[in-house]
């Protein structure tokens, strides 16, 4: 049995459902997102939810097979939030009516107005002033609300923006509560848990201490091998495996030739020494720089790194008796990408390196931590597990590495310039107090060769590009706004320290339009 409450949300395909979940884990409440069609009575009782939320989605409960959630949500005897779609869907069921009116679509920002004073529970902290502010994204509204409901709150386009019926505790909204551009939207949704009973029992402590036992019950007596790579995500999960399973895990990392300045013998001190983790160090430099020789597409340069960190994984694993496991760093926002309900395929921007295709070719079950944990509380749960700070901080390293930061041809000596001027920049980055305040900085080693004077000779060299992000999540960045100052100092030290490199760019796209990565 769990040791916390859950709360259920069903997930109808909304952009911002991992949202819900974000609000809920900052109000220490443990939620788990299913998608609708896997939301079966018997998953309801697996589960056993203390209160269930219904996400929006870009269906519209009018059409003919638009999506449920099963009917026996409703007779849980628990309280029950649909918003937007959830709403629709939950009024369509229970006996209201949902219309696709005329001028009554909302996109965007909406006011709406308290109507009466019941409830006053589910609206603590709420209209303090005439009206508030919520965001809003529908074009069907419902007309007519189930048995039981009462009209809590209206706006413009949904006169029913806010309902409830007290005695069942069944609450549904239009506007989306989970987003930031409804301000008092987290107040809300604490109103909601607080009804529900919930006493804000998920804490990064209970999570890692359950995270530890269901490992165990997982593995029993097997091995487990992680692909580990010094970054965030695997670290932390070596760790935590570590702490549950001891030596039945081994680590394998890859040093493919493609790592950073003294990247391999800080990971494999790390984890060796001060952890007592079992390595294996795979130096696969000569493997992976061999059949990269002559390649410049950058997909084709990913495919090849990903088929090499495979081979390599698999070869390590068959040299390990009784290696039934492997285990990811998986995180939930990979796991939402890959269940949502889009409704349309996505075009390949870059093909991420990817061990998600392993466990079958391989046949290792998969041990995945982290699945239900956002970046950051990643680095909680580090931090919980006493990794040290400049491990937990680091910014996030591709799988790939270099190889994607040197476009083109890839050679060992223009591997060795970008090692070095990586270095010179993130040295800068680290005495100017920035690192923290960045989410990920690199060079960028250009194929291109310009002149230069230096000691009154002529210079052919190099020309790199500087790279420094912000970001919440790697889907959207922009780039840091250095001093002039900062970047003239850099250049200057880049130039001088770093031999092949005679001119140095920084590069201020944003993503969209561009990438992080160069490639
Ligand atoms: N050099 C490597 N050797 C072994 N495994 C690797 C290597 N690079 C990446 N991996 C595997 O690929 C997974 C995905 O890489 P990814 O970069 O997303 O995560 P990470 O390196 O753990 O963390 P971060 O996002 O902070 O860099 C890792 O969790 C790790 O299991
Ligand atoms: O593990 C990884 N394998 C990959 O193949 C890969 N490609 C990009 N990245 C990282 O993902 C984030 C977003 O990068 P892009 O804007 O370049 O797509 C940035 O943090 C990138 O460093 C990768 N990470
Ligand atoms: N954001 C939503 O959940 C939208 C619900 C429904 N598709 C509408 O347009 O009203
Ligand atoms: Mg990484």
């Amino acid at each position: 049995m769990d040791q916390h409450d859950t709360l259920l949300i069903i997930d109808f395909g909304s952009q911002v459902t991992q949202l819900i979940a974000r609000r809920l884990r900052e109000l220490n409440v443990y939620c788990e997102i299913h998608p609708f069609q896997n939301v079966t009575p018997a998953l309801l009782a697996e589960t056993a939810p203390k209160a269930v939320i219904l996400s929006g989605g870009p269906a519209s409960v009018i059409d003919a097979g638009s999506p449920r959630p099963p009917a026996e949500v409703f007779e849980l005897g628990v309280p029950v939030l649909g918003i937007c779609y959830g709403q629709q869907v939950m009024m369509e069921m229970l006996g209201g009516r949902v219309e696709r009116g005329d001028g009554t679509s909302e996109f965007g920002r909406a006011w709406v107005e308290r109507k009466g004073d019941k409830h006053p529970d589910l609206l603590t902290g709420w209209f303090l002033e005439a009206r508030e502010q919520v965001w809003m994204s529908h074009g069907d509204h419902v007309a007519k609300l189930a048995p039981g409901f009462e009209v809590l709150g209206t706006s413009p386009g949904a006169p029913f923006a806010i309902t409830g019926d007290r005695a069942r505790h069944f609450y549904a909204v239009q506007f989306h509560p989970e987003v930031h551009h409804t301000p008092n939207g987290r107040t809300f949704l604490e109103n909601f848990v607080k009804i529900a009973g919930f006493t804000g029992d998920w804490t990064m402590a209970a999570y890692k201490d359950e995270a530890i036992r269901l490992i165990r019950e997982q593995v029993g007596d097997a091995r487990v091998i992680c692909g580990l790579s010094g970054g965030v995500d695997s670290s932390v999960a070596a760790v935590l495996i570590h702490e549950a399973i001891g030596d039945q895990l081994t680590c394998v990392f890859v040093d493919h030739g493609l790592l950073r300045q003294n990247e391999a013998e800080e990971v494999v001190g790390m984890f060796r020494d001060a952890y007592n983790i079992p390595l294996i160090h795979a130096d696969e430099a000569d493997l992976f720089l061999g059949e990269l020789e002559g390649v410049s597409d950058p997909e084709v340069k990913r495919k090849t790194i990903g088929r090499l960190f495979i081979d390599v994984f698999q070869r390590e694993a068959n040299k390990i008796e009784g290696a039934s496991f492997l285990a990811q760093g998986t995180l939930y926002p990979d796991v939402i990408e890959s269940v949502s309900f889009s409704g349309g395929p996505s075009v390949t921007i870059k093909s991420h390196h990817n061990v998600g295709g392993l466990p079958e070719k391989m046949g290792l079950k998969l041990v995945e931590p982290l699945r239900e944990l956002f970046k950051d509380e990643v680095r909680a749960l580090g931090h919980e597990l006493g990794l040290p700070a400049s491990f937990i901080g680091r910014h996030p390293f591709p799988g790939p590495g270099l190889a994607i930061r040197c476009p083109g041809e890839i050679t060992r000596d223009k591997l060795e310039i970008l090692r070095k001027a990586d270095a010179v920049y993130i040295d800068q980055i680290r005495k100017h107090g920035l690192y923290d305040e960045i989410w990920q900085a690199f060079v960028a080693l250009l194929p291109v060769r310009t002149v230069g004077v230096m000691g009154d000779g002529r210079t052919y060299d190099y020309a790199c590009a500087l790279r420094a992000v912000t970001s919440v999540d790697g889907m959207t960045a922009d780039y840091y706004p250095f001093s002039h100052d900062f970047l003239g100092e850099t250049a200057t030290r880049i130039i001088n320290e770093v031999r092949g490199i005679n001119r140095v760019t920084y590069d201020i796209t944003s993503k969209p339009p561009g990438t992080i990565e160069w490639e």
